[in-house]
Formats: structure tokens, sequence, C-alpha cells
């Protein structure tokens, strides 16, 4: 394929990821945009684009393909944005939304005849935000949602697919409504009830002082997401309104029958419930998961590479230091995002950080 001009408007978590990955696979050009001065020259001087641009219109005349990844009503207004613009040739233009139907409403509205609108989603992400966070590798066999307008041609989704490809994740086409009422009940619903039990535990610690201590793997696997980024997530609230009004109506009714279940002493059906939820959780083939709990952990972020486990445990035996559990997190089917060690003490969980650290892998602990 003939080299593209690719600009990529909004430099976070997601946009600078893309970048990262079609830098690393191809020779596509990459022009940088991002309204935060600091983001533009992190990402010229980190390599991960070719140019970085102060002005959103002239960057876009200058584009074959323009990504928009920036919160979505800045991404709405980008989109708004290019209807004036005098371009010389056909443009392809897509986003990185987690909300499709506002965004394909807004594309559907340009009059500009050069434009050929591909909504996009990639299935994938984390609870930390900005350039930083970047990784060529964060989209590796993910799902990439794509919605395309009718404006836009098969070619041109092929071409958008062939740029995309960098990303080495899963095209699937859907419609914008499907798309924002599946990514509700599996993204957006659950987030919210992650940080309503959040607030309940805070709650609950006012009478309890002690209770934080016991929140073990339970409580922080389900609560991970509520560490998102709140802006973003409002967002994601406010452009699904109303898919998430009904969801919320919905888990009332079900909160409702399972109060019911408990102060009937329904024991029978109670295992019911939990097993036919078991079930359909163990078919989502997410990878066993560790049934002890993770009290000394050091999270990892690995590229989906062979040997890459194995390398981090090496390291590790190498120290002498023995880990208590090892677990796969953020999981796509199939790649190896993240990993939580689980150390028998602190002084582990230190120096495990410290040696894989110095060897270049990025950690994290949780506070
Ligand atoms: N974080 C996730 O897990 C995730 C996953 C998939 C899709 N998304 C979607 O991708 C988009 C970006 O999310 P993110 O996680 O990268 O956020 P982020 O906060 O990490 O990055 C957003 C970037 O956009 C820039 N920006 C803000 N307004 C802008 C504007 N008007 N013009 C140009 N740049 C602007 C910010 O300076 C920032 O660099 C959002 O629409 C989000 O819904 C997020
Ligand atoms: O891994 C996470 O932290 C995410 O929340 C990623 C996640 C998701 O819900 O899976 C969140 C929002 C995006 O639109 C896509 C992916």
């Amino acid at each position: 394929m003939e080299k593209q001009q690719v600009l990529i408007a909004g430099l976070g978590l997601i946009g600078g990821s893309i970048a990262k990955a079609i830098k690393k696979e191809s020779e596509h050009y990459i022009i940088g945009f991002d309204i935060s001065e600091s983001t533009l020259h992190f990402a010229l001087n980190h390599g991960i684009i070719d140019e970085a641009s102060p002005n959103f219109d002239k960057a876009a005349l200058k584009a074959d393909i323009i990504i928009i990844s920036a919160p979505i009503s800045e991404t709405i207004q980008l989109i708004s944005q290019l209807d004036s613009l005098p371009f010389t040739k056909e443009v392809i233009v897509s986003d990185t939304a987690s909300v499709k139907g506002s965004v394909l409403i807004a594309a559907n509205d340009l009059t500009n005849k050069s434009i050929r609108f591909i909504g996009g989603h990639p299935m994938a992400g984390s609870h930390k935000k900005g350039i930083e966070a970047a990784k060529a590798h964060l989209f590796e066999n993910a799902i990439y949602v794509l919605s395309p307008l009718d404006n836009a041609t098969e070619e041109n989704v092929a071409t958008l697919r062939e740029v995309l490809s960098a990303t080495k994740s899963n095209f699937v086409v859907l419609q914008s409504d499907e798309h924002d009422e599946m990514t509700g009940v599996i993204s957006h619903f659950p987030h919210l009830i992650a940080s309503s039990l959040v607030h309940q535990a805070r709650k609950w610690e006012k009478k309890h002082a002690f209770l934080p201590k016991l929140a073990a793997g339970g409580f922080r696997d389900i609560t991970r997401i509520a560490s998102s980024n709140p802006v973003m997530w409002q967002d994601i609230f406010y452009h699904n309104q109303s898919k998430m009004s009904a969801m919320l109506a919905d888990w009332i009714i079900e909160m409702e029958y399972l109060k019911k279940l408990l102060e009937d002493n329904e024991r029978e059906e109670v295992i019911t419930y939990l097993n036919s939820a078991k079930n359909y959780r163990d078919g989502l083939n997410e990878g066993e998961r560790g049934a002890i709990p993770a009290f000394y952990d050091v999270y990892v972020d690995i590229p989906d590479q062979p040997g890459a486990i194995a390398e981090v445990a090496l390291i590790l035996a190498n120290a002498s230091l023995s880990i208590k559990n090892i677990e796969i997190l953020e999981v796509r089917e199939g790649i190896t995002g993240a990993l939580r060690l689980s150390f028998y003490t602190k002084e582990a969980q230190v120096a495990g950080q410290k040696v894989l650290k110095q060897r270049g892998f990025e950690t994290m602990i949780q506070s």
C-alpha cells in the first residue's frame, strides 16, 4: 500500500497507542495534533509521531486519513469542524470514541463531499490516561469495532483496516445502536457499578475503620476500573445516557429479586443463581483466575511475545524471589497484556518490582 499521511488528533492513551503501533509496524507518516502542547512535544520527542501540528485544520488538509482520539464531546466538535475545510482529495475520517451513536449523528450531518466517515472503537484500554501510558501493543488481539457511514466505500474501509492492522486487533463491523447497547452492558454499566461498590465500602468504613484492610482479591478485582479517568467516564455515560438509564432500571429489578431471595432464605434458588452466573462467566474464555487472595502485588506490563511471562518468572527466580500467584489481567482472548504477581511479603514485593524495573519492565504497586 502507498505511504499514507495519517493525522491523529488527540494523542492520549488511545491515540498515542495507535500512533506507536503504526510507527512501529509501518512506513506511514504520522502527523500529531493535540490541544496539550506538552503532549505534542512528548510525542515528537519520543518519536511517536513524525510531525507535530499545532493547527488541526492545516493538518487535516494534508492528511489522507484522520483518526480523532479525543474525549467524545471534543471528538464531535472536531468532526463538525472538518465540514468547512476545502479538501482537495478524498479523506477517510475515523474516531475511537467509546460511544458511537452521537459521533455518527455528528458525522452524518456533514455535507462536505470529500469526507468518508468510518466510526471506530478499539475495545481495549486501561485505567490510565495520557500519552505516557500509551503502548504499541495495547490493542493486540482486541476487538476493533468499525461503523462505516454510507459515504464510505468498501475500499475506504479496507484502506483504514490496512493502516490500523498495525494494532494487531481483530476488526468487526457493527451498527452504532447495537455497539452502544453491547458496550453499555459489557463496559459502561460495569464501570458504574464498580464505582458504586467503592462508594458503598467507603460508607461502611465510617462504622468499621479496619474495613479497607480486608479488601483482598475479590474487591480489588471488581473495582479496578473504578480507578479510571472520571472525566472520560462521565462523557461516556452522558453520550450513552438512554441505554445506561434502561440498564440501571433493569439492574434495580435484578437487585430487588436478589434481596427477596436472601430475605426469604431461598438457599437453593441462590445456588442456582450463582451457578448460572458462574457457568456463564467461566465460558467467557478469560483464562483461569488464581484463587489465592493477592496482598503483595506487583503489576507488570508485558508485550504479546512468546516467552514474555517466562522471562519475568526467570528474572524473579534469579533474584531468589518466590511468587505466590501469577495472574494475567486486562485480558483479551489469547493476549498477555498485564501480569499481577503476588508475593508472600512486602519485602519480596518491593524487591520484585526493583529487579523487574532494572530489566526494563514497566511495573506498578497499587497503594
Ligand atoms: N481509555 C480507554 O480505556 C479507552 C478505550 C477505547 C476508547 N476510548 C476512547 O478514546 C478516546 C480517547 O480516550 P483516551 O483514553 O485516550 O483519553 P486521554 O485522556 O488519555 O487522551 C485524550 C487526549 O485528547 C486530547 N484532547 C482533548 N481535547 C482535545 C481537542 N479538542 N483536540 C485535540 N486533542 C484533544 C487531550 O489533551 C489528551 O491528550 C475517548 O473518546 C474514549 O472514549 C478510551
Ligand atoms: O481495561 C480497562 O481498564 C477498560 O476499562 C477498557 C474498556 C473496557 O471496558 O473494556 C473501557 C472503555 C473503552 O471504551 C474500551 C475498553
